[in-house]
């Protein structure tokens, strides 16, 4: 610890003496300009680093630091492939609009929510959907900017909250990936699933592509599961992987054949300066290095996101963090090494949303102290003379841009600062005319010439590879690829998931629950699976059964599922309900029946399977009904949904005690009038 402090004096000293760095001081800034600036919203280095980078135009400078000191406005969104989502919608606008345009809380009038613009011009242009679809989707994004205690103090605003409660809030940065990307039902993705099954305006099928999503993080692999629960999905599946050595997907079990993905969104870890408006906290703590260290990772994860893409695929390296460092040298320090990309321009696509000129250049800063070096070079150079040639330096060639950055199209990202805290967002797509395998393998081998000799220059001679900093990220990236054994992120013993097994229809129980359920002949009952350590043997007692689309399937059964790091995959339909087993007055068939039921979250999943006569048609007040009361009575009921579920159900009281009231059954029927309930 002590060593390592002085050698930073000592590299500090060296550097004032030779007079080759400069720190950075752009004119025209004092920290006391604004006396509305509240004294915690300050960080003078913040402040000198993002000056000199030039993120906006001096004369936006003030504007743009105000802007970062408002509170960040709530959104929320309502989920385009939900079939209730235009009726909620159309309640927004119809009754708590008008509702919410005259409210003043405390002397100030509060202004009611604002659809936001960008969703439905994108809608309309990027899915080829019917103009009913188009309707259906427009305008599902809106924005709400009211101080959260009038949110929970104004009568008027506190009943919108609560009524919010019901849909799933997001960040309005959030919503534009799946934008950028533009992906389809068919498409292997990293994450997006609402967009996968978005195709759909009905959940009438099964999507044939998938989603996977990952974190390296496995308590946020969890919260991927739970936030997916919105829209549970057959498509997806959750890891729990350095995506920086993410592994071959095989789909067949002799490991000849890996996916490639249509569409990959590498939202990477980053320092987050971006979210302050969120994170006040980040005034305090912020460090002009904070995204230096993260920088290499950055640029693995991308390249190998490269690496696992299908021509024509696209890819939105994304962050929440202003530093060019963390976008445009990462951007363009994989493009440098992988020219079969290009960015993308699909701002035509997009006209409304806020977008502004990339930097082709940038000034990475080496220490706290916001010293700079010009080059690489130069910084190698005062760093040898400091720690000598044994050791590494911290930074990397592609911090500091390249001098072909004008021909990057680098100019071609995204800011968002008009309604949102800030997230930066590059689209990257591998070029359709992809180049051969020999043309591939000379440009890995002067990647690697590359790496070799940059490694050299940082030691002054030459050394094991073993050695070298993890921070060397083309490196790295190089040996990771396409090596599934070092992909494996190694630590799979520690991984304590249970397995994956796919249940035989001869299983008994599975039988009884299949014939008793009556599926369509189309419903894919090779897809079910358990979870247990005891996998699905005949005599294995069934608890919950999950499904899974065609090609989830293949991938379980092609991968060892702890290689994999499989936390979560597909979406859980029935779960056995215990009691009844011992009841001898009961045949084998009852039974079952009520050992499983169908949960509400597989409901929309298994409803298009279930022939049109097991459904009963009920009113709202049944469904209100079925929703509040514990143990609803069948009397309670009206007519004519009374009558069905005794003549479906047999006894009243098991009819009534099988009774699954759930989303879908809130569905308007065609007469407007009746909803329908799923019985088991
Ligand atoms: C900006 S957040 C992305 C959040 C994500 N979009 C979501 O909605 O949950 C970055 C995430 O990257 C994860 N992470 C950090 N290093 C990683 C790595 N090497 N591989 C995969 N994930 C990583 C962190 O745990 C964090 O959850």
């Amino acid at each position: 610890m002590t060593k390592r402090k002085a050698s930073v004096v000592t590299f500090m000293r060296l550097i004032s003496q030779k007079g080759r760095s400069s720190n950075i001081n752009p004119s025209g800034l004092t920290s006391d300009t604004n006396e509305q600036w509240i004294q915690e919203m300050k960080n003078e280095k913040f402040e000198l680093y993002y000056l000199a980078q030039k993120l906006v135009d001096e004369d936006e400078w003030h504007q743009f630091l105000e802007f970062l000191r408002k509170p960040l406005p709530t959104t929320f969104r309502l989920s385009s492939s939900w079939e209730l989502s235009h009726d909620l919608n159309k309640i927004i606008q119809e009754t708590y609009i008008p509702h919410l345009s005259n409210v003043t809380f405390e002397g100030v009038r509060l202004d009611p929510p604002v659809q936001i613009s960008w969703s439905d011009r994108y809608t309309s242009f990027s899915y080829s959907l019917t103009p009913q679809d188009v309707s259906v989707n427009i305008g599902l994004a809106w924005h709400l900017n009211v101080p959260k205690p009038a949110l929970r103090r104004s009568p008027e605003f506190k009943r919108f909250h609560n009524f919010l409660g019901n849909i799933s809030r997001q960040e309005a940065v959030s919503m534009i990936p799946p934008l950028l990307l533009g992906v389809e039902s068919n498409h292997l993705t990293a994450q997006l699933l609402e967009a996968l099954h978005k195709t759909q305006s009905r959940l009438e099928t099964i999507p044939s592509g998938i989603v996977i999503a990952n974190d390296s993080d496995f308590k946020r692999t969890h919260l991927l599961v739970h936030q997916s629960s919105r829209l549970p999905s057959p498509a997806f599946m959750v890891t729990n992987l350095d995506a920086s050595s993410f592994p071959k997907i095989f789909v067949d079990s002799h490991n000849h054949q890996s996916i490639k993905f249509d569409r990959i969104l590498c939202d990477v870890p980053c320092s987050g300066d971006g979210t302050l408006r969120k994170n006040l906290n980040i005034w305090r703590h912020w460090q002009s290095t904070d995204g230096n260290g993260l920088h290499a990772l950055q640029m693995r994860i991308l390249t190998r996101a490269m690496k696992l893409l299908k021509p024509n695929g696209r890819i939105v390296y994304s962050t929440c963090s202003f530093n060019p460092v963390e976008n445009e040298a990462v951007v363009a320090g994989a493009l440098q090494n992988h020219p079969e990309f290009e960015i993308v321009d699909v701002s035509s696509d997009l006209p409304n949303l806020a977008r502004k000129p990339g930097l082709v250049t940038w000034y990475p800063v080496v220490n706290k102290e916001l010293v700079h070096y010009p080059s690489y070079d130069d910084y190698l150079t005062y760093w040898k003379n400091i720690d000598g040639p044994k050791s590494v330096p911290k930074m990397v060639p592609t911090h500091w841009p390249p001098s072909n950055a004008e021909d990057l199209n680098l100019h071609r990202w995204y800011v968002f600062t008009d309604i949102c805290f800030l997230q930066l967002m590059f689209l990257l797509q591998r070029k359709a005319t992809s180049l051969t395998e020999d043309e591939l393998k000379s440009i890995e081998l002067s990647k690697r010439k590359r790496t070799a000799s940059h490694e050299l220059d940082s030691r002054g001679h030459e050394s094991k590879r073993s050695k070298v900093d993890e921070n060397f990220a083309v490196k790295n990236e190089l040996e990771c690829v396409d090596d599934p054994v070092r992909n494996d992120t190694g630590n799979s013993s520690r991984f304590k998931e249970a397995p994956y097994s796919f249940l035989d229809i001869s299983h008994p129980q599975l039988k009884q629950l299949m014939n008793h359920l009556q599926l369509l002949p189309s419903f894919p009952v090779s897809n079910l699976f358990v979870r247990n350590p005891e996998g699905a043997g005949s005599s294995v007692s069934l608890r919950s059964i999950y499904l899974c689309n065609d090609m989830v399937k293949c991938i379980v059964e092609a991968n060892d599922y702890s290689r994999l790091r499989l936390v979560s995959v597909g979406t859980k339909l029935f779960t056995r309900q215990d009691g009844g087993e011992n009841d001898k007055s009961l045949d084998t068939t009852t039974v079952t029946r009520r050992r499983f039921r169908i949960l509400a979250d597989g409901v929309p999943t298994l409803l298009p399977y279930i022939p049109r006569d097991m459904v009963c048609l009920g009113n709202k007040d049944d469904l209100k009904q079925l929703l509040e009361s514990y143990h609803p009575l069948i009397n309670d009921l009206s007519e004519p949904f009374r009558s069905q579920i005794v003549a479906k159900g047999g006894r009243r009281e098991e009819a009534m005690a099988n009774v699954t009231a759930h989303e879908e059954s809130s569905r308007m029927d065609d007469d407007g009038k009746h909803k329908t309930v799923q019985i088991e």
